[in-house]
C-alpha cells in the first residue's frame, strides 16, 4: 500500500468477452488497483502506447486475432510489463506454448475472485521486488559508503542533510568533484520516509538533449530513429522516490523547461505520447560548479536555479576535514585488499604523513584510487610512501614526451590540463576529440 492506501499496481485487461472484462475489472479495481479494458488486438495495442502497465491478463482467444502474436508484440511494446494468461481448460496447451514465449503465469477460465487476486498480487510483487533488487545491485556494487566525520565542517554538513532528509525539499548539493556528492545524496534518501523507494541517477554530461528526454521522461516505440522498444522513463522508475540528478550543471538547456514544469506540476509527456502524466518525486542535484554565475551568465535557467535550490548543502574539499583522511584511508584499504587478496594491512608512518600533507584535488574519488592502486602494488603488510604515488609533494611539473612515464600518467596529466584550461566539459572534450560521456567516464577513471 502507498501514503495515499491504495495499492500500487496498473492493470491492463484483454478479452473478447465483455462480461469477463466487467467482472475482473470489478474484482481488481475493489482491490485498489487502476485497471483499464481492450477487447482486441489492436485495441490492446493502441491502450499501450497511451498508457504503462505493470501486469496485463491476456485471454488467448481472441476473435479472429491470435493471442500469441498479440503476446510477442506486448513483449516488445512493454518489456517491463508481468503478463498472465487467460485460458480455458480445453486450451491448456496453449497458455504452455505462451508461457515458453514469455508470459509469466496462466489462470484457467472459469477463475475464483480469489484466484484473480492472488494472481495479481504475486506478479506485482514480483515486479516490485525485481525494481528493488536492482536498486540494491546498485547499492552493493559500492564500496562502503559510510558517511560518519569527525570534521567539524563536515559535521554540521551531515546534521543539516539528516534534518532535510525527512522534508521533501529539494535540495542542491555543491561541492569539489571527488567530495561524495552522491554519496550524501543517496544518503538523504535513505533517511527519508521515501527509503522503501527507489533512489534513481541521473548523469547529466552522460546525454545530449533528446537523449537525456527519453532516458528522463521514457518514449514510444518508433517515437525516433533506434526507438525499438517503448520505455517508461527515470522519472517513472523514481515514482515514490528520489531523482538524483547529478552534475546538473550540464543539464541540456533546451530540456531545462521540461524539467521545471516536472518540478512544479510533477507532471510530464513520454516522447511520441501526448498523454499527461504525473509522478510523485523528490529531486535532489548536486554540481562542481557555480550555478549561480552560470545563471548570470545565460547558460542556466534562474527559475530552474530557484526551484532545485530550496536547500543548499556545501561538502568540504577533503583538505578540510583532514581529521577524516586517514580513516578513510584505513577504510578503502581493508576493502581494497581483500577485494583483490593483497598482503597490505596498514600504513607507515610516513606515509601517513604524506596523506595528511597532500592537497588532494580530486579529494575522497583521488584518495580511494591512490589507495586501490597501492593496495595491488604493495607487496608488503605495511604501506610505504612510494606506493602512494605521489611523492612527498603533490606532482606539479608538466609531464615531459619521451620522460619515464605511463601512457595512463600522460593521459591523465593531459586531460587534467586541458580541463583546467576549457571552460565546459564540452569544450575540453572537443580539444581532446573524445565525446563528453567519454571524458566523463574518464574523469571518474582517473580520478580528476
Ligand atoms: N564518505 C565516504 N566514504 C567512502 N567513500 C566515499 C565517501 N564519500 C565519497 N566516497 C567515494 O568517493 C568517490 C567519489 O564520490 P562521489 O561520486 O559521491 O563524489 P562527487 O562529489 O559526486 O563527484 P563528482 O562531482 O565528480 O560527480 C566514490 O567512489 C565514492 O564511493
Amino acid at each position: 500500500m502507498d501514503e495515499a492506501g491504495t495499492k500500487n499496481g496498473r492493470i491492463l485487461l484483454v478479452d473478447d468477452e465483455s462480461a469477463i472484462l466487467r467482472t475482473f475489472r470489478y474484482c481488481l479495481e475493489d482491490e485498489g488497483y487502476e485497471v483499464a479494458t481492450a477487447n482486441s488486438a489492436a485495441q490492446a495495442e493502441a491502450v499501450l502506447q497511451q498508457q504503462v502497465f505493470d501486469l496485463c491478463f491476456l485471454d488467448l482467444r481472441l476473435g479472429d486475432d491470435n493471442g500469441l502474436d498479440v503476446l510477442a508484440q506486448m513483449r516488445i511494446q512493454a518489456p517491463w510489463m508481468r503478463v498472465v494468461i487467460v485460458t480455458a481448460h480445453s486450451a491448456v496447451d496453449t497458455a504452455v506454448d505462451a508461457m515458453q514465449a514469455g508470459a509469466m503465469d496462466y489462470l484457467v477460465k472459469p477463475c475464483t475472485p480469489d484466484q484473480l487476486r492472488l494472481a495479481a498480487s504475486k506478479q506485482l510483487e514480483v515486479r516490485r521486488l525485481a525494481a528493488r533488487l536492482e536498486a540494491l545491485e546498485g547499492e552493493v556494487r559500492r564500496p562502503h559508503d559510510g558517511l560518519d566525520s569527525r570534521s567539524p565542517s563536515m559535521m554540521g554538513v551531515l546534521e543539516t542533510a539528516r534534518q532535510v532528509a525527512g522534508t521533501d525539499a529539494n535540495v542542491l548539493i555543491l561541492g569539489e568533484s571527488g567530495t561524495g556528492k552522491g554519496e550524501l545524496a543517496r544518503a538523504i534518501h535513505r533517511w527519508s520516509k521515501r527509503a522503501k523507494k527507489e533512489c534513481v541517477t541521473i548523469n547529466c554530461p552522460s546525454l545530449t538533449g533528446e537523449l537525456m528526454e527519453s532516458e528522463l521522461f521514457g518514449h514510444t516505440r518508433g517515437a525516433f530513429t533506434g526507438a525499438n522498444e517503448s520505455t517508461l522513463g527515470r522519472v517513472s522508475q523514481a515514482d515514490g522516490g528520489t531523482l538524483f540528478l547529478d552534475e546538473i550543471g550540464d543539464f541540456p538547456m533546451s530540456l531545462q523547461p521540461k524539467l521545471l514544469r516536472f518540478i512544479q506540476d510533477k507532471e510530464y509527456e513520454r516522447i511520441g505520447d501526448p498523454v499527461t502524466r504525473h509522478a510523485n518525486v523528490r529531486i535532489l542535484a548536486a554540481t562542481n560548479l557555480d550555478l549561480a554565475e552560470m545563471v548570470k551568465a545565460g547558460k542556466f535557467r534562474e527559475d530552474l536555479f530557484y526551484r532545485l535550490n530550496v536547500i543548499t548543502v556545501n561538502l568540504p574539499p577533503l583538505r578540510e576535514r583532514t581529521e577524516d583522511i586517514l580513516d578513510l584511508a584505513d577504510r578503502f584499504l581493508a576493502h581494497f585488499v581483500k577485494e583483490y587478496g593483497r598482503p597490505a594491512r596498514a600504513f607507515s608512518a610516513e606515509a601517513r604523513d604524506a596523506m595528511l600533507k597532500y592537497h588532494w584535488p580530486g579529494n575522497i574519488r583521488e584518495l580511494r584510487n591512490v589507495i586501490e592502486r597501492a593496495s595491488i602494488i604493495c607487496p608488503l603488510e605495511s604501506v610505504q610512501i612510494t606506493h602512494l604515488g605521489f611523492g612527498e609533494a603533490a606532482p606539479s611539473n608538466s609531464p615531459k614526451i619521451g620522460a619515464e612515464m605511463s601512457l595512463l600518467e600522460l593521459e591523465k596529466a593531459h586531460i587534467a590540463a586541458v580541463l583546467a584550461n576549457s571552460e565546459t566539459l564540452d569544450q575540453a572534450a572537443r580539444t581532446l576529440g573524445i565525446d563528453a560521456s567519454t571524458l566523463y567516464r574518464k574523469r571518474k577513471q582517473l580520478g580528476l
